[in-house]
């Protein structure tokens, strides 16, 4: 125990006491000057029989005196002991002047049988990790991703199968199209059936957030980054997405600074966190929407050129919904269960002559208006009688529908445009009332008779 204070042997004695870890330390010369309860059980010995003995007494196939020879560390090296069989570390002290004056022996393990158990542990979790990945790649099984997009206009049969397709590989994906059409959608379809779908997806609207805290949402900050920034730092959207999607939504307007270090990460996969210099590495895949038309952005100097050529990889350009009139029909019979389910109601169709009234417009806000449509009819329909939606339960649509004829009738004679509106006006009451020529013919402020004239006329009677 050459050159050690005998206090100091004391605390270091004290500090290595642990029951699952041996350790043992010596001198320049390889006489032990420490070694804990959990060392002296391991070789077998008493106390005495080791403090202050040299090591190759104590053990004879210790390797200390190789690390006093060499300086050389063993990290993990396997060593028999005793009947044990244990995975140890070994390494050499220096005092400051920069002289080898002792080496420390520590088993990793009491023995191999803690290791083995421990992997079997590992093991195990491993299993059932894959066990819940599988059945989450089942729930969302890709055939289950795409279906829930409906449609089977040739326009979005076409878009699907392109989308299924390019689910397929790591590609950046720019979907445009107008508000409501289904970006989103399509974006979280395409993630459920990549090979990613067991990884995350995480989705940032790029509009929603001041420039200044998107850019801590995307990348992240570091501890002390800013004033109010938590301990420890905050890992940002990329980060959190690490080995799956991240949905860059509305990222026609993301503020131009961010577009710089946006192109960064797509260029480089990486990037620093706010506050932090290490830079941080993600394996992600990027998919970005927008309605904004992108070139036109970039003509004006809002958006990126390099940046859009970037995103600009594999394009689906989603129709909106009056350029496929012909999906509605489908998309009714999808969103009333929905429907039914969130408002608690039992709405079973909607009528062909009101879908004739829904495929008429001209839907400015796509699916979404189409939806908004549906809840607000529901809540119009006396739901104790009736289970089906007619054209009553659409007023804006009867209304849009008495202006459209107006419109078409633009060029045409003022009487043909009066009497098309008249005959649409009787048609429409006519329903309300359920046929009550009576009731008709008073809410409509006519005589009976006229009423009748007019129901022949117009063929309505
Ligand atoms: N083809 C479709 N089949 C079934 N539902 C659809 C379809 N397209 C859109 N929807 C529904 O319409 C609503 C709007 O879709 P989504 O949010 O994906 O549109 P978006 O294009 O991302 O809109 P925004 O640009 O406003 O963010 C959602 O409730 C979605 O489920």
């Amino acid at each position: 125990m050459e050159g050690w204070p005998s206090d100091f042997v004391q605390i270091v004695a004290a500090l290595v006491q642990n029951p699952y870890m041996g350790i043992v330390i010596v001198d320049k010369n390889g006489y032990v000057t420490v070694a804990n309860d959990t060392y002296i059980h391991i070789v077998g010995k008493t106390r005495d029989e080791v403090i202050g003995k040299y090591i190759m007494d104590v053990t004879s196939n210790s390797q200390l005196p190789k690390i006093l020879e060499t300086g050389e560390v063993h990290i993990a090296d396997y060593w028999p002991c005793n009947g044990h069989d244990l995975i140890v570390t070994r390494f050499p002290i220096y005092n400051k002047e920069g002289d080898l004056i002792g080496a420390v022996g520590k088993s990793l393990f009491l023995d191999l049988g803690d290791a083995k158990a421990l992997a079997k542990k590992v093991a195990d979790l491993e299993e059932e990790l894959a066990f819940y990945r599988d059945a989450i790649k089942s729930v969302f099984s890709p055939k289950y991703c795409f279906d829930v997009i409906v449609g089977k206009s040739s326009k979005m049969a076409r878009l699907k199968s392109m989308a299924e397709q390019v689910a397929q590989t790591g590609s950046t994906v720019l979907i445009t199209g107008e508000s409501g059409t289904g970006k989103e959608l399509f974006a979280h379809s395409i993630h459920r059936s990549s090979p990613r779908a067991h990884y995350p997806f995480v989705r940032v609207n790029c509009a929603a957030l001041p420039e200044h805290l998107l850019e801590s949402e995307l990348f992240g900050y570091e501890e002390g980054a800013f004033t109010g920034a938590r301990k420890g730092g905050k890992p940002g959207k990329f980060e959190l997405a690490n080995k799956g999607t991240i949905f860059l939504d509305e990222i026609g307007d993301m503020p131009l600074p961010m577009q710089a270090k946006l192109l960064t990460v797509l260029q480089e996969r990486e990037f620093e966190r706010v506050g932090g210099t290490k830079p941080v590495r993600v394996d992600v895949r990027i998919i970005a929407a927008t309605n904004c038309n992108l070139e036109n952005l970039v003509e004006q100097g809002k958006f990126r050129a390099d940046l859009y050529y970037r995103l600009n990889v594999v394009v689906l350009d989603i129709p909106p919904l009056r350029e496929r009139l012909e999906d509605i029909p489908l998309l009714v019979q999808a969103i009333l269960p929905r429907l039914n389910q969130r408002l608690n109601t039992n709405v079973t169709n909607v009528s062909s002559e009101a879908i004739q009234l829904l495929r008429k417009y001209h839907w400015p806000g796509n699916v979404r208006e189409l939806e908004n449509l549906l809840e607000r009819a529901i809540n119009l329909a006396d739901l104790n009688n009736e289970k089906q939606l007619t054209a009553k339960h659409f007023p804006s649509l009867q209304k849009q529908n008495i202006e459209n004829i107006l419109i078409d009738k633009k060029g045409e004679t003022l009487a043909d445009a009066v009497e098309q509106l008249e005959k649409e006006m009787i048609r429409q009451v006519l329903k309300q009332t359920n046929y009550n020529k009576a009731q008709t013919a008073k809410l409509l402020g006519l005589h009976g008779s006229v009423l009748y004239r007019k129901l022949k006329k117009y063929n309505l009677g």
